[in-house]
């Protein structure tokens, strides 16, 4: 299968992506659905969750990505592997994520990765960013205790915002300190992790916990 193509980027901010997604079944949707739960702010093509998903099948995985042909073409290729600890969802997190943690089966929500998610440089984009206070007010309500959020980004500016704003969080604590030696915890590394690796650039990363 070649993998589809897609626009680099959508303003998710624009009024198509307005409509906060409908509550699931999760019953439904894992084979383990009481298992603790991954969720992948976005995923792009979902590749890294795969790995992890073959990795730990005690653990279930959730993608989450604006971009829709992304999430269709995710989700047939989870199916042909036969994963039934993952899956993806088309949404606009800033809208969307606060219906879906609340839905999820409590307790399970124990590690969130926001990698890579902003191609919005520019001050002018500043509020088309993923991570705001409200994201991360949202996540400080589902996550358990002890529960890890892992940013990596490749700029580091973009990293030091989306950092502070769960520092300035009362429930997470920072677990590491130079974003630039900080490593990843996670066993796999994401598409653009990655190419960047291997274009000789920096990857700045932030480990916070939740109280
Ligand atoms: C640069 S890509 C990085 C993908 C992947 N995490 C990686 O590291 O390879 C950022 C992804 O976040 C998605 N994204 C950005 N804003 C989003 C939003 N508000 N809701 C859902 N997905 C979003 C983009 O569509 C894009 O696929």
């Amino acid at each position: 299968m070649s993998p589809v193509r897609v626009r680099q980027h959508v303003n998710p901010l624009a009024i198509k992506y307005i409509k906060p997604i409908a509550p699931l079944d999760w019953e439904k949707i894992y084979a383990q659905p009481h298992q603790p739960l991954h969720l992948d702010i976005g995923c792009a093509r979902g590749q890294f969750l795969m790995s992890m998903a073959s990795l730990t099948p005690e653990w279930n995985f959730l993608g989450l990505e604006i971009r829709e042909p992304l999430v269709e073409e995710a989700i047939a290729i989870t199916n042909k592997l036969n994963l039934t600890n993952l899956h993806f969802l088309f949404c606009n997190v800033n809208n969307s994520l606060a219906p879906l943690l609340k839905s999820l089966l409590p307790g399970t929500l124990q590690r969130v990765t926001i990698q890579f998610p902003d191609p919005w440089f520019k001050n002018r984009h500043a509020k088309r960013r993923l991570v705001q206070p409200q994201l991360v007010a949202e996540l400080a309500t589902y996550l358990s205790p002890g529960s890890m959020v892992f940013l990596q980004s490749d700029i580091e500016p973009l990293l030091v915002e989306m950092s502070d704003r769960f520092v300035q969080h009362p429930d997470f604590i920072c677990q590491s300190q130079d974003p630039l030696l900080t490593p990843n915890p996670l066993p796999v590394q994401t598409e653009r992790e990655q190419t960047t690796l291997a274009r000789g650039e920096a990857v700045y990363r932030a480990v916070f916990t939740r109280r």
